[in-house]
């Protein structure tokens, strides 16, 4: 059985790496840590990084990253990901040196193609985070629209032992998903839609004030604000969702429901309504999860 200490970081091609670094220090409030060419590592926490930007052709979700729980698990997860024909790769010293981490190995989803990392042992910086003006505190999750939702669905919960925290619809279209045993409401969640792409990704907010604030920040810089303020029912947290450079969406959230590993409740299936994803009764704008294609990338050319 898979156990995951935390959603670590993701991968993500940008089409200006200079723009977007800036962006994402100084607009979203993470920190820098280093520039290797053509490559940016950026952290939210006491982790090495949280987030890496890579210059690319064009923008996308490049990989996934969950940490897992012990470093003593990872070759038995190695082992399980082979049984199950998802052909893990472990990366080179060398790769991990770069990333400063322990361990990784590389899949990809059989289903929409995402590519995940799962790691141990990630460097901790000397110096703890020190949130900026706006006062992120974690990465908190990672959401897909699919066009094979069913079959998704499945894969997380029966081969990556994701838990399901809610679902909505009647059929089920939506499925907010939590890493067993991590806390959170959920740091993965899948949306029925017509084609494969990331939806947004989403970081704590320190407190309520923090997201009031940043609805002036963001509109003083001109940043397009997508949805929000509002709050979500599944989760009960308050959000706010803005665009990156490139369009993709990025949410604040707070106050976000926290699962006890044992005894926790049972999932519950919510009405697909506006109330149910706003309380406060708010549209997304039309550019909300406009953007995020999902990167394929050719794990035969994994250097190891
Ligand atoms: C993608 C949608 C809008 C959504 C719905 C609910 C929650 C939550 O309960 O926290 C989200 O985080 C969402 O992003
Ligand atoms: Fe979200």
């Amino acid at each position: 059985m898979i156990r995951y200490k935390k959603l670590g970081y993701v991968v993500l091609n940008v089409t200006d790496l200079n723009k977007s670094t800036d962006f994402y220090e100084n607009v979203v409030g993470m920190q820098f840590v280093e520039r290797e060419n053509e490559t940016v590592y950026l952290r939210s926490s006491r982790d090495h990084h949280n987030l890496i930007l890579e210059q690319g052709p064009e923008a996308g979700l490049k990989r996934v990253a969950f940490e897992l729980e012990k470093a003593s698990q990872f070759q038995g997860v190695f082992d399980y990901l082979t049984e199950q024909g998802l052909n893990p790769v472990e990366l080179s010293k060398k790769e991990t040196q770069s990333l400063a981490q322990g361990r990784t190995l590389r899949f990809k989803d059989p289903i929409i193609g995402v590519t995940y990392e799962f790691y141990v042992e990630m460097m901790q910086m000397g110096l703890p985070f020190v949130p900026k003006d706006a006062k992120i505190t974690r990465f908190l999750h990672v959401v897909y629209d699919t066009n094979r939702f069913d079959e998704l669905l499945d894969f997380y919960t029966n081969v990556l032992n994701f838990v399901v925290s809610d679902t909505s619809g009647r059929e089920t279209a939506w499925a907010w998903l939590r890493a067993f045993p991590t806390p959170y409401h959920h740091n993965l969640a899948i949306t029925k839609g017509p084609e494969n792409k990331l939806n947004h990704l989403a970081y704590q907010a320190e407190t309520v004030d923090d997201i009031g604030k940043q609805v002036n920040r963001l509109n003083d810089q001109n940043v397009p604000i997508l949805f929000g303020p509002g709050r979500h029912h599944p989760s009960g947290s308050i959000f706010l969702y803005f665009a990156d450079p490139d369009g993709l969406t990025l949410e604040y959230s707070q106050g976000m429901e926290e699962f006890p590993e044992e005894g926790a409740r049972e999932p519950r299936r919510l009405e697909p309504s506006k109330e149910t994803i706003d309380e406060w009764g708010g549209t997304p704008k039309p550019d909300f999860a406009k953007y995020g294609k999902i990167i394929q990338e050719d794990l035969a050319k994994v250097e190891n």
